[in-house]
């Protein structure tokens, strides 16, 4: 067991994406974890955050915030499915291939953002993950993501 973060793991120079690279300060610096068979993050946007109207949260980011999550997820679920547990081994680069949002209901700005993902496929390097990103108990967007684990010599 780590109460480490599956971000907490990526090598050095794949730790500076703006959602999720904890080396990035002006990054969100995202950080996601293992519930059982889900992962979840939690994330409280930022008061400057601010979508179309006044007091709900920026569309853009809550598709980041889902695009992260996913990646992280999606290295952290190939790492478990090769039999190793978090920091055995370094984790994998995955990058998004396409990435499908449904923004269900408006987001409240100020309260806690919860995203949780599961995985649907692992195929080789391709990886499909389901996500719900929710706020005050309600599910605002679901969003579907295809993470390509890249080459070494990439
Ligand atoms: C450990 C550190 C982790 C750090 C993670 C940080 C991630 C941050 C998240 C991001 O924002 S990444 C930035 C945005 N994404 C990009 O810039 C990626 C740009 N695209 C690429 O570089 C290439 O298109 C990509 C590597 C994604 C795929 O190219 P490949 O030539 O390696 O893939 P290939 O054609 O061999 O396809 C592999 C599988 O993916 C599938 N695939 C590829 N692109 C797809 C697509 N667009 N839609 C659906 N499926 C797709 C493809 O069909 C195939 O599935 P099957 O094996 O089932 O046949």
């Amino acid at each position: 067991m780590t109460d480490k973060a599956f971000q907490d793991f990526y090598p050095d120079e794949f730790a500076h994406c703006y959602g999720c690279g904890r080396l990035n300060e002006a990054g969100l610096q995202i950080k996601s974890y293992w519930d059982g068979e889900e992962s979840v993050c939690r994330y409280t946007p930022e008061p400057f955050f601010t979508g179309g109207f006044p007091g709900y949260f920026y569309g853009g980011l809550i598709s980041s915030l889902i695009d992260c999550h996913s990646a992280a997820t999606a290295s952290a679920a190939k790492l478990r499915a090769d039999g190793f547990a978090l920091g055995e081994k370094p984790l994998s680069r995955f990058v998004t291939a396409s990435l499908k949002i449904d923004f269900l209901k408006p987001t409240p700005m100020g309260k806690i953002i919860d995203l949780r993902s599961r995985v649907l496929e692992i195929k080789s390097r391709k990886i499909i993950v389901s996500t719900t990103l929710s706020a005050e108990d309600e599910i605002r967007a679901k969003g579907e993501a295809i993470m390509v684990q890249l080459p070494e010599n990439r």
